[in-house]
């Protein structure tokens, strides 16, 4: 189905639900059908703490909320109104939530809480209020998103209907870069002048890119003057647009948040059977314990406290790898534990090498930095670093687009060691001379195919040709991700040094064995149908939904929330504040849904995510891997069902039908008859067989790519998805 065939399913809804939130809004603001909102002046949105503390605590990613029971109760609206959220901002029918355990914590969604604080909660109720009827939801007093949305009436939502978004657009700030935006309004405008209702304003104007996002909570109105550096436009370039003014909320520094972790799974133990390759010459042997890293006493306290008794392969290889000092490029399957196999060897270094305390300079000098590709994901490597370097002098701290850049500038200047940075938000830092790179020793690419693909290449390239940044040979490069397509192996040898070692973790690009894969042909008219049936089977189990566009991503939310499946929603045109609040309700299974577009596929790591489910599968290959990786994590299992359009995915027939063999899944016989009969250029993988092999580059071409096509035959990466 096309953009245009959304649309025309979508705006049925539109007409449906604008009369009853018009109508809402002039009601008296009682029991269900009240739509009161405070007035207060926009100003009150610019960044503060409070204000922000506020806004967390409102739930203010929630504009709409659906026939809630105990509406007159404004704690419980804050409550219904952070509950079941999804798209922008709508929730339905979460009636009689009265624990505002929710509130209290931190909502965003980086913090990995202990789940029972919101699981016991009544949380998962499908139900709806038999009332209906739209209410604001927040309209309590504690609401942030109330403060701005007395404005105007209702003109529209960009969540659930998206409209004048485009879809298969680049995310914010990093890829703004890459296509040299700046500021301009992407978005036709869904509002009149002077709405500013939180889903309307997030839905109308203002661009989505650069990570000025319209007018709407997260920014105001930018009348500094550029003071820009670096070439790429970003959200601080502000002259002619809003800046960005959302701060994160600090993470919890108490220990046990800090070393708050899930369980390895049944599996675990079966790691040891992973076949492992360590190709290049020289390499250190494998360590087996921990003990044999040799690391310092504070390090291994931290492993210990962080649940970790065993290496997983990765960790085995890697490890000694990094310590004698090698470049590193290391494939092993998704949840494996790749983070800790460069965070501890990095940190033992620093360690060793006696590193001094990190203090306040407007020019800071880090010695490692650490680069990937989502906003999510930079900072959840952010918060290992900091666990594995607790009570030490070494300080890590992240930055990333979609936050007010001055944030990220006070969090620097105070000291830093490790950065953790996605790539728009590096330039602009180095741009304006708050980071030097002139001490950099470790230089890691996370989800390194990623950050080497046409997307951000371009501008990992500029990084290290950066002024200051010290030669391939002057600093150790490392590289990690569960697939590696050969093209982008060759690209990365010019960040290498020669002699780099490639460890292989059983195949490379192949899928977790602790997913259960299933492949249904379901046609694009049904897949609606079906994902509702699937979801009503698996109850409160968390379930991640990929679909392929953002809009449709708003859309499948709404969906599902109309059908009582608490649901919430991420994708690169929700604020950042929003895409926190909605990972955050669904770590806590707030809301056990959460509808994804390619911006959730990698690296995330959120426990007991039981379920993956592709509405629609993705363009490539490796996607598909990293998507179902976010399931069947760390030797847990896991299932993943992929939705199979005839009409679209045949092209995926035979990389999807190898990549079943080689994780030992059954494959329908009708994909295999597919996949038979189509032919793909370039795609040489046997579709039998599970042998081992390498796919070390410079051995020679590599009989079992599970890409199954090259990257230069797939659609271009950073076209069909958002990423930051
Ligand atoms: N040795 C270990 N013992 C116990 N738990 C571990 C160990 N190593 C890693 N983990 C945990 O396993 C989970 C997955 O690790 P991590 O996120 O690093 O995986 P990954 O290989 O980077 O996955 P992806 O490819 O999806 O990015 C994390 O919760 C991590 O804390």
């Amino acid at each position: 189905m096309g953009d245009e065939d959304w649309e025309a399913e979508i705006n049925p809804h539109m007409s449906s639900y604008v009369p009853i939130f018009e109508k809402d809004r002039y009601s008296s603001g009682e029991n269900g059908d009240n739509f009161n909102r405070t007035p207060t002046s926009s100003s009150e949105m610019d960044d503060g703490p409070s204000q922000r503390d506020h806004f967390m605590k409102s739930g203010f990613a929630s504009g709409w909320n659906f026939g809630n029971r105990d509406a007159g109760e404004s704690n419980k609206r804050d409550n219904t109104s952070t509950m079941g959220g999804f798209g922008v901002g709508k929730s339905f029918g979460n009636r009689g939530f009265s624990n505002s355990k929710f509130e209290d914590g931190d909502s965003s969604g980086f913090w990995r809480e202990s789940s029972n604080d919101c699981e016991d909660n009544p949380t998962r109720n499908r139900g709806f209020s038999k009332r209906g009827g739209y209410r604001d939801g927040n309209n309590s007093e504690a609401s942030g998103t109330s403060r701005r949305g007395e404005r105007g009436s209702f003109r529209g939502c960009r969540g659930g209907f998206g409209l004048g978004s485009p879809n298969n657009d680049l995310d914010p700030d990093e890829c703004m870069q890459r296509t040299g935006g700046l500021f301009g309004s992407r978005r036709p405008a869904l509002s009149g002048t002077g709405n500013s209702d939180t889903s309307q304003s997030r839905s109308g104007s203002g661009s989505e890119r650069g990570g000025y996002k319209g007018l709407n909570e997260e920014v105001i109105t930018g009348s500094g003057k550029n003071s820009w550096k670096s070439e790429a436009g970003g959200e601080s370039s502000d002259t002619q647009g809003p800046k960005v003014t959302y701060i994160p909320p600090p993470p919890p520094e108490d220990e046990d948040s800090i070393f708050a972790h899930y369980q390895t799974g049944i599996n675990f133990d079966k790691y040891d059977t992973i076949l492992v390759e360590v190709s290049g010459h020289d390499a250190p042997p494998a360590i087996l314990t921990f003990e044999e890293a040799n690391l310092c006493q504070t390090l291994n306290n931290n492993i210990a406290k962080a649940g970790y008794t065993k290496l997983t392969p990765v960790q085995k290889y890697s490890i000694p790898i990094i310590l004698a000092g090698r470049d590193l490029m290391a494939c092993a399957q998704t949840g494996s534990g790749k983070t800790a196999a460069f965070l501890l060897p990095i940190l033992a270094h620093m360690m060793h090498d006696g590193i001094t305390a990190s203090r306040f300079k407007e020019l800071q000098e880090p010695e490692c930095l650490i680069v990937a590709p989502t906003r999510e994901l930079v900072n959840q490597i952010y918060l290992e670093a900091r666990k594995f370097s607790f009570g030490t002098c070494v300080r890590a701290v992240v930055i990333y687009g979609g936050t007010q850049l001055g944030h990220s500038i006070r969090q620097i200047v105070q000291g830093c060691n490790i950065l953790c940075a996605t790539p728009g938000r590096l330039m602009d830092i180095i741009g304006k001379e708050k980071i030097g790179l002139r001490q950099i020793k470790y230089l890691v690419l996370d989800e390194a195919d990623r950050m080497l693909d046409m997307g951000f290449g371009p501008e990992m390239k500029k990084l290290i040709s950066c002024p200051g940044m010290p030669s391939k040979e002057q600093r150790q490069t490392l590289m990690f991700s569960a697939t590696f397509p050969e093209e982008i192996q060759r690209l990365a040898a010019e960040f290498l040094k020669s002699n780099y070692l490639f460890v292989a973790v059983g195949q490379v690009g192949g899928a977790c064995r602790d997913v259960q894969q299933t492949v249904l042909q379901v046609g694009q008219f049904s897949k609606r149908e079906k994902l509702v049936e699937i979801l009503r089977n698996i109850g409160d189990e968390r379930t991640m939904v990929f679909v392929e566009t953002k809009k449709k991503a708003d859309f499948i939310a709404t969906f599902l929330c109309q059908e009582k499946i608490p649901t919430t929603s991420i994708h690169g045109d929700r604020e950042q504040r929003e895409r926190e609040q909605a990972l955050g309700d669904f770590r806590c299974g707030k809301c056990p849904v959460l509808v994804a577009t390619s911006v959730a596929a990698r690296g995330l790591d959120i426990e007991n995510v039981q379920h993956v489910i592709n509405f629609d599968l993705p363009s490539t290959i490796d996607e598909y891997v990293h998507r179902i990786g976010r399931t069947g994590r760390c030797g847990n299992t896991g299932r993943a069902i992929s939705f199979f359009d005839l009409e679209s995915d045949n092209h995926l027939a035979q990389p999807l039908v190898k990549v079943l063999t080689d994780a030992q899944q059954d494959v329908p016989a009708w994909l295999e008859e597919i996949a038979f009969s189509t032919y793909i250029p370039g795609f040489s993988g046997s579709t039998r067989g599970n042998v081992f092999a390498s796919v070390d580059t410079r051995k020679g071409k590599s009989s079992l790519n599970t890409a199954g096509f090259s990257s230069s035959q797939v659609p271009n990466p950073v076209d069909d998805e958002s990423w930051d």
